[in-house]
């Protein structure tokens, strides 16, 4: 069972690395990703929060926000409504899909118990797994991911070519 987390300094490229893999995999027929996206929200240049992707449905909701009223982490508010209504319910919803995309496993996600949980099941099952990995977090769910996964550090030097080469190694396990 092939699992990879991503890892490397913040803003190196690792969403858009998994964003590129996902991609090059979605070309194969019938192959189907499940999990989420979180990106940013920017406002007049400034960043305001980030919102979170069900990729296989598009459902996109906030997870956090400066303006907000969810628990805090640093500026942002967390959203615990869509991250548990969007969020948890993709990573669950995942489990029937061919590979599981969790962009990312970080203190914002961990906050969420029912999240945490989800991606637990995740865990337990014998479902390939992508995801990026906060660099700094401490939460035992994070430890387990290193433990159990092939952790590739980004970089600027092979930014370009991971995603190929990870797509390569998800096709020639799974057929
Ligand atoms: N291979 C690349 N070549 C040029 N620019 C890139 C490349 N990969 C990412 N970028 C740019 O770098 C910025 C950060 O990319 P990305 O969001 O993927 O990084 P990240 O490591 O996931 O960030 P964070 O630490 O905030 O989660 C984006 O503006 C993106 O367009």
């Amino acid at each position: 069972m092939l699992r990879i987390a991503v890892t490397g300094s913040p803003g190196v490229g690792k969403s858009t690395v998994v964003a590129k893999t996902a991609e090059k995999l979605a070309e194969k027929p019938g192959f189907k990703i499940g999990g989420i996206r979180t990106a940013e929200i920017r406002k007049e240049g400034h960043r305001e929060g980030f919102s979170i992707r069900d990729l296989a449905t598009g459902k996109t909701g906030i997870l956090s926000h400066v303006k907000g009223s969810g628990p805090r982490l640093g500026k942002y508010h967390v959203n615990l409504d869509d991250l548990e209504r969007i969020g948890a319910n993709a990573v669950r919803n995942a489990l029937a899909c061919d590979l599981v995309v969790i962009d990312e496993i970080g203190p914002m996600e961990l906050i969420s118990q029912s999240f945490v949980s989800a991606v637990e099941e995740v865990l337990e099952s014998d479902k390939p797994v992508l995801a990026v990995l906060h660099h700094s977090s401490r939460h035992p769910l994070a430890q387990r991911f290193r433990k159990g996964f092939e952790v590739l550090t980004v970089d600027k030097g092979n930014r370009d070519e991971l995603p190929e080469k990870i797509t390569n190694r998800f096709l020639r396990k799974l057929g």
